[in-house]
């Protein structure tokens, strides 16, 4: 997956100095980062959309476009696969540590903390709701 996106980052790379009128990359690098933005959003919504409606076949469709807008996006704002993969793996990281906490149940104050009082009269009006609906 990050080989095809490096491979299609270096196209759209390639690209952008085309001719915009036989080239869309070109043409979106000419109308600048806004129309990026609303390509790679509209292209978001459209994912969005074909999953909630269940065509499988179309979210697959769409994410492609999705990852192509958004390689068109980061190369305009200067940034390379390799951050985007530098950042995930720094969370994959952080991941590995959480993991590695002790397994062993951690003891609870005998206390409420304020947090989870202050949520108890919401939780008592949200049941007093739900049984006048039944
Ligand atoms: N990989 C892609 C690619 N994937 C998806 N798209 C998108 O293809 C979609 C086109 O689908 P449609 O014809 O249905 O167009 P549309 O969304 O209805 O309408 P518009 O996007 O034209 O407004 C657009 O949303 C593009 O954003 C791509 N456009 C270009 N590339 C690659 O980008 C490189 C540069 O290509 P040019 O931009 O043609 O120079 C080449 O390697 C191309 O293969």
């Amino acid at each position: 997956m990050s080989d095809s996106l490096e491979r299609l980052y270096l196209a759209v790379l390639a690209a952008k100095d085309l001719d915009p009128a036989t080239s869309r990359t070109a043409r979106l690098f000419q109308r600048g980062p806004s129309k990026m933005a609303k390509k790679l959003a509209e292209e978001a919504i459209e994912v969005v959309i074909d999953a909630v409606n269940g065509d499988s076949e179309a979210v697959i469709r769409e994410s492609a476009d999705l990852l192509y807008n958004l390689t068109v996006l980061w190369a305009s704002a200067g940034v390379r696969p390799e951050d985007v993969w530098r950042e995930m793996a720094r969370r994959e990281d952080m991941l590995g540590i959480a993991e590695k906490l002790p397994k062993s149940p951690v003891k609870l104050p005998k206390v409420a903390s304020p947090r989870v009082a202050a949520r108890r009269p919401i939780v008592a009006l949200e049941g007093r709701v739900s049984r006048k609906r039944h």
